[in-house]
């Protein structure tokens, strides 16, 4: 950051969306929709199939422009382009399949951050890519070999390792245990919340699991009727009389998973 910006983005949440409006034709997906994302925390977004989560993402992440409103990231108007440079160097993004380039190698799919957002030697670029990948979770033999060649969840944390590779402030998953066996998932939701403390991360994630829920999320928000119409933690809104929260949370999959983790 330059200039005034170090006060401004330390006092600013990582994320503030604010009167978000979007539309697609004459179909109105989000309505003045709110929403800030504090410091640290690790927030999962939940919502109906069409609740438009994804369009959030990908409005949060400056990929879609907003009808109205407006998304700030450390204090930065993500529309006015101005850092965006530095605002993406302090992003880390695992969309849902991976995203890796399968000609490459899973070290060098972790050194291409480098590459493109520095000019440190190759040598050490190198030696940090190795770094992030053995952090991710992986045995080191895993960054000579190519997407193809893992296992689902061997895929993911190498998405994690390339995610981080900047040393990111703020980490975005969609659907990250999607695909994943119930072991894989529990034990990627820990390398989520490991990270997370390790690295004082904030992570905003995306996810239908109400095992990730129980298990890792500090609040959970809940997009529905164009908004954000809750943000808390899962025990409160297990409370909630509205009916797609009731629904969801008090469902027998819910249920099952308030008496593992209540
Ligand atoms: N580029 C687009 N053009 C037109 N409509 C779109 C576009 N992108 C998304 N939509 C519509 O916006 C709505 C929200 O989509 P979105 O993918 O964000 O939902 P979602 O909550 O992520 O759903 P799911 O949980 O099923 O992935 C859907 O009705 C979708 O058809």
């Amino acid at each position: 950051m330059t200039g005034d910006a170090p006060d401004r983005g330390s006092a600013a949440p990582p994320i503030r969306v604010t009167g978000l409006r979007t539309e697609f034709g004459d179909t109105l997906i989000h309505d003045d929709l709110n929403l800030d994302v504090k410091a640290g925390e690790i927030l999962g977004l939940v919502g109906g199939s069409g609740s438009g989560k994804s369009v959030l993402l990908n409005t949060i992440l400056g990929l879609k422009t907003p009808d109205a409103g407006k998304v700030e990231l450390f204090g930065h108007d993500i529309q006015e382009g101005g850092e965006r440079d530095e605002v993406e160097r302090r992003i880390g993004v695992l969309f849902q399949n991976g995203a890796l380039f399968s000609a490459l190698t899973v070290q060098e799919n972790v050194e291409a951050p480098f590459l493109e957002h520095s000019d440190l030697p190759m040598e050490l670029v190198g030696k940090l890519a190795a770094l992030k990948i053995k952090l991710a979770g992986l045995p080191e033999d895993a960054g000579a070999k190519k997407p193809a060649e893992l296992s689902g969840g061997m895929r993911k944390r190498a998405g994690i390792a390339r995610a981080i590779a900047l040393d990111p402030a703020l980490l975005f998953l969609d659907e990250p245990t999607s695909g994943l066996d119930p072991i894989a998932a529990n034990e990627f939701d820990e390398l989520i919340r490991t990270l997370r403390d390790a690295l004082g991360l904030t992570v905003f994630l995306i996810t239908h699991d109400l095992d990730t829920l129980h298990a890792i999320c500090d609040r959970v928000a809940v997009l529905a009727e164009r908004k954000v119409i809750a943000v808390a933690p899962v025990e409160d809104l297990e409370r909630s009389e509205h009916p797609w929260v009731r629904d969801f949370f008090q469902g027998p999959r819910g249920r099952a998973a308030q008496r593992t983790y209540n």
